[in-house]
Parts: structure tokens; sequence; C-alpha cells
């Protein structure tokens, strides 16, 4: 079996999560363009991929099975079936690892439209891989071989940390981290929103309102330090952090994100509960 630097990666579906794989791939060193290839019916996303990637388009799913050894399947949910379809008579099972990132999609509807043993990864990254500050959660099929996982885990962690888990936390995964800087977002345009409301320039309140995420991000990751207790050391008794925090509250923040990470959970399920496997 080749060494990691030497396998082809290729992706069914050059859309924005096939970019932003394909460009860690290349950042990070693990493959160079040349060893990239894709195919998307969309020529303007199969355009846009090869000129972010310095990858080869293929014109066909058929053709990337043939050119390369790993095939990251990055088309929507519903797509999942028939790009599988178009590409499996050219799956070896001996040769290849299929990856697909599909939301809800599991692992056994995947395998039954591929050869029998066909070595199989389902695994959820999230954009920010764009910028290889990406979290990824992967779960492995049956037939994933100790070589074959190696590649999975080199993919993923060239965009970002990865978390190997059981196939059945992976709706959760999807809804944490993988509609996450969604919810991220709306934190941020919020918080300017704020800013703006008491005068604050736009441009100032979302650079300040980004930077903010971001610091504190960094501050949960880099000291260990639980939330709370480096919420506390911003909460001066009688101060003004306080004061907001007690709104927050009232208001149910803390509630809705739970709620929030818990339907984009359920809604992964029932992407999946459609699909045969
Ligand atoms: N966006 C995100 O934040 C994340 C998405 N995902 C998952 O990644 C997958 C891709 O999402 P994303 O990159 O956002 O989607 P995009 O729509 O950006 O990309 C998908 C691409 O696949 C193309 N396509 C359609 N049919 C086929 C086919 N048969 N063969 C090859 N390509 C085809 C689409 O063309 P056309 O538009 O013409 O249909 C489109 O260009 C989804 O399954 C999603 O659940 C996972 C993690 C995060
Ligand atoms: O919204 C979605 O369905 C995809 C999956 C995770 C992020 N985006």
């Amino acid at each position: 079996m080749s060494q990691t630097s030497a396998i082809r990666w290729g992706f069914l579906g050059a859309g924005r999560m096939a970019t932003a794989l394909g460009r860690g791939l290349v950042a990070s060193g693990v493959a160079s363009g040349e060893a990239l290839i894709a195919y998307d019916p969309l020529a303007s996303a199969l355009g846009q991929w090869t000129q972010a990637t310095g990858g080869h388009s293929a014109p066909s799913a058929a053709a990337v099975v043939k050119a390369c050894e790993v095939v990251i399947v990055a088309v929507k949910p519903s797509v999942v079936a028939a790009a599988l379809g178009e590409a499996a008579a050219a799956f070896q099972v001996e040769r290849h690892l299929l990856i697909s990132i599909a939301a809800g999609i599991p692992l056994a509807a995947i395998e039954a439209r591929l050869p029998s043993g066909a070595a199989v990864v389902r695994a959820m990254p999230n954009t920010p891989a764009l910028l290889g500050v990406g979290a990824t959660g992967f779960a492995a099929g049956r037939h994933v071989d100790a070589t074959r996982l190696d590649w999975a885990k080199r993919c993923f962690e060239s965009v970002g940390i990865v978390r190997v888990v059981p196939e059945a936390l992976l709706d959760a995964v999807t809804g944490l981290s993988g509609s996450g800087p969604a919810f991220v977002y709306l934190i941020i345009e919020a918080m300017a929103d704020g800013g703006v409301r008491m005068g604050l320039p736009r441009e100032e309140a979302q650079a300040l309102a980004a930077q903010t995420v971001m610091g504190a991000a960094r501050m949960v990751l880099e000291t260990g330090r639980h939330p709370g207790q480096l919420k506390d050391e911003v909460t001066s008794p009688g101060g003004t952090t306080i004061a907001g925090l007690h709104l927050l509250e009232r208001a149910g923040v803390r509630g809705a994100f739970i709620d929030a990470v818990e339907a984009a959970t359920l809604r992964s399920r029932q992407l999946g509960s459609g699909s045969s496997g």
C-alpha cells in the first residue's frame, strides 16, 4: 500500500468543503496540487476548485476514482446515492478509501452502494478548515485498516483538530462543530450590532467582536481552564460584565444554544433516515 505522500486524493463534488479540504491538504504539505483531482458537473465550481487548490479536473466520477486512492465524497446528502452510483464500478476494495463528509448519511448506507469489503470513513469537518482551524469528528467503517485510518487522520489533521468518535455520535458532532460556525457568526454579528447601537462604527464593532470571540476561544483551548472560571475572571463584583451576563441568563441564552445543537443534531439524524443502509 502507498505511503501517504504518494497517494492521490479525489473529490466527488468541488464546492465549499472540497475547496477547504483540498487547500488544507496542499497548504499542510500532506499532498501537492498535482496529487488532487475532482469531478463536479457544475463547471464553475470545478474551475474555482482547480484555481484554489492547484488540482486537476476530471470528466467523470469514475475518472476520479481511477486516478486516486482516497475518494472524498463532498456532495449534498441528497446527491450522495447518485454520486456513489457513478463511482462504484471503478472502486477497488484493496486500493481505495472512501471518505464521505455528507451530513447524516450512515456508514452502512455508503457501504451498501460500494463493492463488498469497501473501506469507508464517515466524517464531519467544518468550514474553518479553509483556514486550517477546522474541527472534524470521524468514524471508521469495519473494513478500514490501520494504513487507511492514517490517511483519513492525515487528511483532517491537515485542516485542524480531529476526534475519532463512534458513529452514533457523528450527528451530535454535526450539530455542534459542523453547524457551529454559523451559530458563532450569529453571535459575532449580534455583538457587533450591539456595539453599533451604542455608537461604534460598524467596521470597528465587527473587528472587536470577531477578535473577542477568537481570543476567548483561544483562552479556553490554550489555558485548559474551564469556561466558567474564565468567565468569572472577567466579571468584577458590581461591574459591567455581570450586568450583561444577568440579561443573557434571563433571556435564556444558554438554553437557546443547547436547543440549537440539539435541533441541528436531530436534523442530521433525519437527513440520514431516508438513506437505505
Ligand atoms: N458547508 C458546510 O459547512 C459543511 C458541509 N458538509 C457537508 O459537505 C457536503 C458538501 O457541502 P458543501 O461543500 O457546502 O456543498 P456545495 O454545494 O458547496 O458543493 C457540492 C458540489 O457538488 C456538486 N454536485 C452535485 N451533484 C454531483 C455529482 N453527482 N457528482 C459530483 N458533484 C456533484 C454540486 O453541484 P450543483 O450545485 O450543481 O448541485 C456542488 O458544486 C454536504 O454533504 C454537507 O452536508 C460537512 C461539513 C460542513
Ligand atoms: O447545514 C448543513 O446541513 C451542513 C452540515 C454541517 C454544516 N453545514
